[in-house]
């Protein structure tokens, strides 16, 4: 390993995410390796019930694989109109391999199909939010860390902005009047799903290694 620092393993192959993650954890020094540095790892099937399942599946299949801790990360969008869908299905709603395109179209196409016949111009189709579950698991010692994050929004029919990734330009945030996908990486990660998660998750694991006296005082 080089001196020039440490890395972290995140267990995904979403390179959206991978920004978000490289942007929370430049700071503390640590470079994010993700599933595109380690090409020769199976895909894991994703088949859990609940985001903290897959989460987990994701973190133990690739830190068992390669013997150090890994940080996985399991997100989607759960829509109230839509009885909580996509849900756990959110990457594959428009089908496998779907694109954030397709699937986005998908997502329009089922809510504007539920309000055919409701007489509204109102743009802000249905609430939602974001959840976003992280798992960070140590193959040696086979404890896991979970954390998770929610954030509300609406559903608009009028998608805008070009940062973040996914369903971000279709996520209205009443507070900011601005869609997920009009936020700076910085705004983001201060109100989201996987923001909120990953403070979580920091303030457990040091709360943990000073508890083991794993963490040396300044
Ligand atoms: O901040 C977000 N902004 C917009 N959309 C988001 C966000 N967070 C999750 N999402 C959506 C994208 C994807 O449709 C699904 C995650 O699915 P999920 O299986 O966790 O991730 P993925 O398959 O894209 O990558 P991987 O499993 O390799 O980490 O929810
Ligand atoms: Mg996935």
């Amino acid at each position: 390993m080089n001196s020039k620092g440490n890395i972290l393993i995140v267990a995904t192959k979403n390179k959206g995410k991978v920004r978000e993650f490289e942007h929370a954890f430049a700071p503390l020094g640590l470079t994010v390796k993700s599933m595109y540095d380690y090409p020769h790892l199976p895909d894991v099937v994703e088949d859990g019930a609940t985001f903290a399942e897959n989460a987990f599946k994701k973190s133990k299949a690739v830190g068992d694989a390669l013997g150090i801790p890994v940080l996985a990360d399991d997100s989607g969008l759960c829509v109230d109109a839509l009885d909580g869908r996509p849900g756990v299905y959110s990457a594959r709603f428009a089908g496998e391999d779907a694109t954030d395109g397709e699937n986005n179209l998908k997502l329009l196409s089922e809510l504007e199909r539920l309000k055919q016949g409701e007489d509204t111009d109102q743009p802000l189709l249905s609430t939602a939010r974001f959840v976003c579950t992280l798992s960070l698991y140590d193959p040696v010692s086979k404890q896991e860390l979970t954390a998770e994050g929610a954030v509300e929004g609406w559903i608009t029919s009028e998608p805008s902005g070009a940062g973040g990734f996914g369903y971000d330009p279709l996520f209205y945030l009443s507070e900011h009047e601005k869609t997920m996908a009009e936020l700076t990486l910085e705004e983001k990660q201060q109100i989201s799903h996987r923001g909120t998660a990953l403070r979580l998750l920091t303030a457990k694991l040091e709360k943990k290694l000073a508890a083991e006296g794993g963490l040396s005082q300044e």
